[in-house]
């Protein structure tokens, strides 16, 4: 594409006297290929603007910038490099987004599980799909690696572009809240907007949960609609935070909950120790419902995903009958089995609201001792720490706290933050993650549970700026064969 016909989307824009091909657009100047328009981007630990030189000698045919350079390319001066990325990767990459249906879900708990049900509803009715979240992203069934829950945007349209060339009509995404203020998602026009629920994270990047629930709010505010193309905002009614989402969005609202009136609500809930029932209230009237999934948190994310196929124009009897079959996600309440008498979860709670569902969860049919393995991430929101510890203590008979991914802190500061919250009460600190599930698992007997918390699906521990192999699950399955014999 000529820099001319990709500038003519920034009205503003003042045309260079040279018109290169631009072959593709970057903003890391590690990636600049032959004919690439750089973007400069100031960002949070580097300044792009420093790599320009760089970029034009590997190649790069133009560059964007926010300030005048003597540079042997074009250079092309906007005032927000990062909304003028987003404005040109959409045009690049020619509107993928309107070519897709596309749900974006976000929330503090619950976005990965809710986008991989309605992945499988989307399925269920014949559609071929595109997801992208903290797991992975995936183009059908092509797993493409991802270093965020949200991509950045250039990453995102071209996944985007890519899923159109694969025929991909339907689209999931998390719609993380870092992406949200730092503009990821610009560019992407969503049919469907999704919010699951809102408590305390990321306090260390959005600093007061105002400003955490106004990033969150912006996928709602930005939620255009057209009497063409409708759009509809999914909202959970049970959270105090919806009503201010309903409040700024000009969507079609539909809400769902269990314990406020919503156009799909669950009532009578039953969770045991295979499964959760519950009856459906929906548009087409009641509906009893038997999912695999444990917990009321797990109704909350089901319930979020059948409102949103449904307004997707997904027949309910397809939604009930895939939420019926879901069987979980990778990490979520994933159960470690090789035969033992007692249960070894493994959970991504890492935060004070979804370790106390768990926990809460697990009381429901928990025998005898439960034990929480639980620490926090390094380098990330320190005020949730003795939050998590205290969650633990209330509702672990027996909670070991350990390292999650300390990243460049001093794991034993970490935990000496979370044993503020717990000043008199009575838990173990193992500060080695591996012995800490070794102790639980070898100290575990019959009707016992033990959760180990934080990392889930994550294969790997960070510690320092080293990203060591390390998987949950692999260390309790190990563990049990080895110390329980089976
Ligand atoms: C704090 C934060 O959110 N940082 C994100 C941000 O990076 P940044 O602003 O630090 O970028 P930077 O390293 O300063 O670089 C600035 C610019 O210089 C360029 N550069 C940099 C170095 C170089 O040698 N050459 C070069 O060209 C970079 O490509 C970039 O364009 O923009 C990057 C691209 O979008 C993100 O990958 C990065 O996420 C980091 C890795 C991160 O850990 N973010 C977490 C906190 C995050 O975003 N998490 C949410 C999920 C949260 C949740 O809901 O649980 C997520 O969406 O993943
Ligand atoms: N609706 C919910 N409400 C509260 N807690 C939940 C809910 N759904 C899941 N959880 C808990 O949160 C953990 C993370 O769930 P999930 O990965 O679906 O959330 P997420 O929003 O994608 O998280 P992240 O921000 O890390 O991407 C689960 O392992 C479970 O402990
Ligand atoms: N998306 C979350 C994941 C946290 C996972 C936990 N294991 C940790 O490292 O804190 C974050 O970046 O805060
Ligand atoms: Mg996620």
């Amino acid at each position: 594409m000529k820099l001319h016909t990709l500038l003519n989307a920034l009205p503003l824009v003042k045309p260079t006297s040279e018109n290169p091909e631009i072959t593709c657009i970057v903003n890391d100047h590690r990636k600049v290929e032959q004919g690439a328009l750089f973007i400069c981007i100031k960002g949070h630990t580097a300044d792009g603007h420093q790599f320009a030189k760089e970029a034009a000698e590997q190649g790069a045919s133009a560059i964007l910038s926010e300030k005048h350079m003597d540079l042997p390319v074009p250079v092309v001066v906007v005032r927000d490099t990062k909304y003028a990325m987003a404005v040109l990767a959409d045009t690049f990459y020619q509107h993928p987004t309107s070519q897709l249906h596309l749900v974006g879900i976000t929330g503090t708990n619950g976005k990965t599980t809710t986008t991989f049900i309605l992945d499988e509803i989307f399925k269920e009715a014949g559609q071929k799909t595109g997801l992208i979240g903290t797991i992975s992203m995936k183009i059908g069934d092509r797993v493409i690696e991802t270093k965020n829950t949200t991509p950045d945007t250039i990453v995102l349209q071209e996944t985007f572009a890519d899923m159109v060339s694969h025929g991909v009509n339907a689209a999931v995404m998390e719609v993380s809240s870092h992406a949200l203020v730092q503009g990821r998602v610009n560019g992407c026009d969503f049919d469907v907007a999704v919010f699951t629920n809102l408590s305390q994270d990321h306090l260390d990047y959005h600093e007061t949960m105002e400003e955490y629930q106004r990033a969150k709010g912006l996928l709602f505010t930005k939620l255009g609609n057209t009497y063409a193309t409708p759009k509809f905002a999914v909202i959970n009614a049970d959270d105090p935070a919806g009503g201010q989402f309903i409040a700024d969005t000009s969507a079609h609202v539909v809400t769902y909950g269990i314990d406020h009136p919503a156009d799909f609500s669950a009532e009578h809930l039953k969770i045991g120790r295979t499964g959760t029932t519950f009856t459906l209230s929906s548009p087409e009237g009641k509906t009893e419902i038997a999912l695999k999934l444990m917990g009321k948190f797990s109704v909350y994310n089901t319930l979020a995903a059948i409102a949103a196929g449904y307004v997707s124009g997904v027949p309910l009897e397809t939604i009930i009958r895939t939420v019926e079959k879901v069987h979980g996600v990778p990490g979520r309440f994933e159960s470690v089995d090789e035969g033992q008498d007692f249960s070894v979860i493994v959970d991504y709670a890492h935060t004070p609201d979804s370790l106390e569902n768990v926990l809460k969860t697990i009381g429901e049919f928990a025998g005898k001792r439960v034990f929480a393995i639980v620490g926090c991430g390094g380098d990330r929101d320190r005020t949730k720490r003795p939050l998590m510890a205290k969650v633990a203590c209330d509702y672990a008979t027996d909670p070991i706290f350990t390292s999650d991914n300390p990243r460049t802190e001093d794991p034993l500061a970490i935990l000496n933050d979370m044993e503020q919250g717990v000043k008199g009460r009575t838990y173990q600190v193992i500060p080695d993650r591996k012995k800490a599930i070794v102790a639980a698992i070898q100290a575990a007997h019959a009707g016992d549970i033990v959760l180990i918390a934080g990392k889930g699906h994550e294969t790997y521990q960070i510690i320092g700026n080293q990203v060591l192999d390390f998987d949950d699950r692999q260390i309790a399955r190990n563990a049990i064969k080895e110390y329980k014999k089976c």
